[in-house]
């Protein structure tokens, strides 16, 4: 039987940088060749839009492959088993698999769809990747006490003292073999030390926590670290007390609660071409913090410039770079708006288009 093919999982929070990470990673594969399967939140394909066309040279656009919009835990049969067959029934097979979660999934729920008959036995966990956002971390905007949790947990069991956002930060700290604490560049060297010694100590035992900026890691680093993650989920048990329940209670499995992304809703703001980036951008970052908007990415056209404008924005902080020329997209802006459920989207419509 032929080795099965490795597959790395990047996983990590909204804007954390993954796709910057797997950026880095194809531009320096050093011959590898490399598919990658992105499973986005929102259904304006930003980063496949990133890192399809990304001129990069072993990096082919059929070697992007998008998965429709939604959890992995709900899609796993129709879409992500036959995406994955399709990828390994390839006539000239790839080295590797990446696959981008999106920000707001579990991990847990796709490392176990590696267990599935008919892919079990072609393809294994190679490593998870947890991508952190250093900087969002340190301030304390995911934070969280696992002892006090704990606790309180013991406590009374009945409660849930956690936030959604931690839980699912936890969750992607617990499924992680290597974590990446990026962003190290907004920093102090002593502060990026002191977040990976106590991420460490979260972590489970033995798990990697490396620095970076832009993602910046070797290729060696990242690929190769066999951890056949499927076959020991035991060791990375999500956080989540409602899946100790699943099997008792598959009556509620659509309870919001169960998936851990019906807190979170996106959706896009299409806008004409915009005259004063500066202006729009100053602009953007104002409606995010007047309407708790967690993550907002997209292209802008600029009038009078062939390439668009590339405009990611997580949290308070909006970055923005001409990317490729807009080809035989719509010459438009186009942004996906992600937040906790409730965004009040008319409002945000409305401030985009003032
Ligand atoms: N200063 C700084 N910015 C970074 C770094 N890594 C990524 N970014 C920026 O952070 C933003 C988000 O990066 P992405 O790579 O799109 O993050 P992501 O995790 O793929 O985001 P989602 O797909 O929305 O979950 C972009 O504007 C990046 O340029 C870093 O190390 N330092």
């Amino acid at each position: 039987m032929p080795a099965k093919i490795p597959a790395t999982v990047v996983t990590g929070f909204l804007g954390a940088g993954k796709t910057t990470l797997i950026r880095h990673l194809l531009e320096n594969a050093k011959g590898k060749r490399i598919a990658l399967v992105i499973n986005e939140f929102g259904d304006l394909g930003v980063d496949g839009g990133i890192l399809k066309g990304c001129g990069i040279e072993n990096c082919r656009d059929e070697d992007v492959v998008e998965l429709s919009n939604g959890c992995i835990c709900c899609t796993v049969a129709d879409d992500f088993i036959p995406t994955m067959e399709k990828l390994l029934d390839r006539d000239e097979p790839v080295d590797h698999i990446v696959i981008e979660t999106s920000g707001l999934a579990l991990p847990q729920p796709l490392i176990r769809a590696f267990n599935w008959p008919g892919i079990s036995t072609r393809v294994t966990v190679d490593g998870v990747v947890t991508v952190v956002d250093g900087k969002a971390v340190a301030e304390g905007r995911f934070a969280h006490d696992v002892a006090a949790v704990d606790a309180q947990r013991a406590a009374d069991d009945g409660l849930d003292h956690e936030t959604p956002l931690s839980e699912l930060f936890e969750d992607q700290i617990a499924a992680a073999d290597m974590i990446v604490v990026n962003k190290t560049d907004l920093l102090e060297p002593a502060e990026a030390e002191a977040l990976a010694a106590r991420l460490k100590a979260e972590a489970r035992e033995g798990v990697q926590v490396v620095r970076a900026t832009m993602g910046a890691l070797p290729v060696e680093v990242l690929l190769g670290q066999g951890a056949a993650a499927e076959a020991d989920m035991e060791a990375r048990h999500e956080v989540h007390h409602h899946h100790d329940h699943d099997d008792e209670d598959d009556d509620h499995h659509d309870a919001a609660h169960h998936h851990g992304h019906d807190e979170f809703e996106s959706f896009v703001v299409t806008r004409p071409e915009v005259s004063d980036p500066k202006a729009f951008t100053a602009q953007v970052a104002e409606v995010i913090r007047a309407h708790d908007i967690l993550r907002l990415k997209g292209f802008v056209a600029v009038a009078g410039k062939p390439m668009r404008l590339t405009l990611q924005a997580v949290g308070p902080r909006v970055d923005t770079h001409f990317d490729r020329p807009f080809g035989s997209d719509p010459r438009e802006t186009r942004l996906v708006v992600i937040g906790e459920a409730g965004l009040d989207r008319a409002a945000i419509e409305a401030a985009l288009a003032a």
